[in-house]
């Protein structure tokens, strides 16, 4: 087994030229790609026209889990927990308050996955502002930061809305208050939930994004090049009522080995005021792409559905993809249309997967 030595100790770049060595021999090599494996980044090295898999022993700091610091203590609380293609949430039950009543330091210890419930965030069911609507949702990221939107989450709410209250269950069509704006979620089939998500926003300025298209293009910023470190992506910047940066690539078997080390740089990036969630999207044909998807707070996540239906967007931008298209990604499959109406529409399951008493 041949090992790879960096100068350093923080987490290696793409490509970059490493010491690699086994018993007395050595040579250096690019190290082409970093992959979180327990307590291991591994790679593939390369001298002459051989290529050797190498190990490189460097604390991951992203696995290393410590229990979440709490000053104040929790009161106990029933929830449900609900995924949507193995994005999953805790949902609390809020119709007699008008405020999510758990604080940052609450939510990221529910969302523990090892010392908590386990989620990538929780939903909030609260009484509608408007009377004409019938809930409202609120929902926590599992760094306890608050998005806009949530396409799955919606589909979850709506689904438990139906599990708690027979009125709900006699509606075809909920109306649900988000802050970006009310959804209209519609159950169309036993396990199929059709959301609209209304119309995509691609002004720089409200996705929010600094990056700009050139002097005399369409105002979208599509296709812009962005450089971190030694790479280059391009990408398209489109908002659900949440930010996404969309980057089109060939090769996604690459990018997914890399995720967790780009994922977070392109989400925090100087081009994003309010961060933003982060999609890799290979276009298979016409109705079909393959995404993988790094969340704003939150991290890696099996799906999410505004990022489904903003890589829609995008690929239609970018004349990848005409009419109705199926979104495949590593939790399973939403089917998403960008229809003359300019709304993007999207439909995918939901479920309940169990209830619960958090004790505090
Ligand atoms: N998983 C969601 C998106 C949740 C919010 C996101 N992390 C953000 O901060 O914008 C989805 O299914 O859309």
């Amino acid at each position: 087994m041949f090992v790879a030595t960096t100068g350093h100790t923080t987490t290696p770049s793409f490509l970059e030229t490493l010491t690699i060595s086994r018993h007395k021999s050595s040579f250096t090599s690019t190290f082409d790609t970093c992959r979180n494996n327990k307590q291991q980044y591994q790679g593939r090295a390369y001298l002459g026209r051989r290529v050797y898999t190498t190990y490189l022993s460097l604390p991951v700091p992203e696995l290393a889990t410590r229990r979440p610091e709490r000053e104040m203590k929790l009161s106990p609380f029933q929830f449900s927990k609900y995924q949507g293609l193995g994005n999953d949430f805790v949902i609390v039950d809020h119709r007699h308050q008008s405020h999510p009543a758990l604080a940052t330091e609450h939510v990221k210890f529910v969302c523990d996955r090892r010392f908590g419930v386990g989620a990538d965030g929780v939903i909030f069911l609260l009484p509608p502002k408007e009377s004409t609507n019938d809930a409202q949702m609120r929902i926590l990221n599992s760094d306890g930061s608050e998005p806009e939107m949530c396409g799955n989450g919606i589909r979850c709410l709506a689904k438990y809305m139906r599990d708690i209250s027979s009125e709900w269950r006699s509606k075809r069509i909920l109306r649900i208050e988000t802050p970006a704006g009310v959804m209209f979620v519609e159950f169309v089939a036993e396990d199929g939930i059709k959301v609209d998500m209304g119309k995509p926003i691609l002004d720089p300025s409200a996705v929010p994004t600094t990056l700009k298209p050139d002097a005399g293009e369409e105002s979208a910023a599509v296709d812009i090049p962005i450089h971190i470190e030694d790479r280059t992506f391009r990408v398209t910047c489109v908002s659900m009522g949440n930010p996404h940066c969309i980057i089109l690539v060939d090769n996604l078997e690459e990018i997914e080995a890399t995720l967790d080390y780009w994922g977070p740089r392109i989400e925090k990036a100087k081009w994003f005021p309010k961060r933003t969630n982060v999609e890799f999207v290979k276009v298979v044909d016409q109705n079909q792409i393959k995404v993988i998807v790094w969340e704003r707070g939150v991290g890696r996540t099996l799906a999410c559905g505004t990022g489904a239906c903003a890589s829609v967007v995008a690929a239609k931008l970018l004349g990848g993809a005409v009419g109705e298209q199926e979104v495949v990604l590593p939790g399973g499959k939403l089917r998403c249309h960008w229809d003359s109406d300019e709304h993007v529409y999207m439909t995918g399951p939901a479920e309940k997967v169990f209830e619960g008493h958090f004790v505090g």
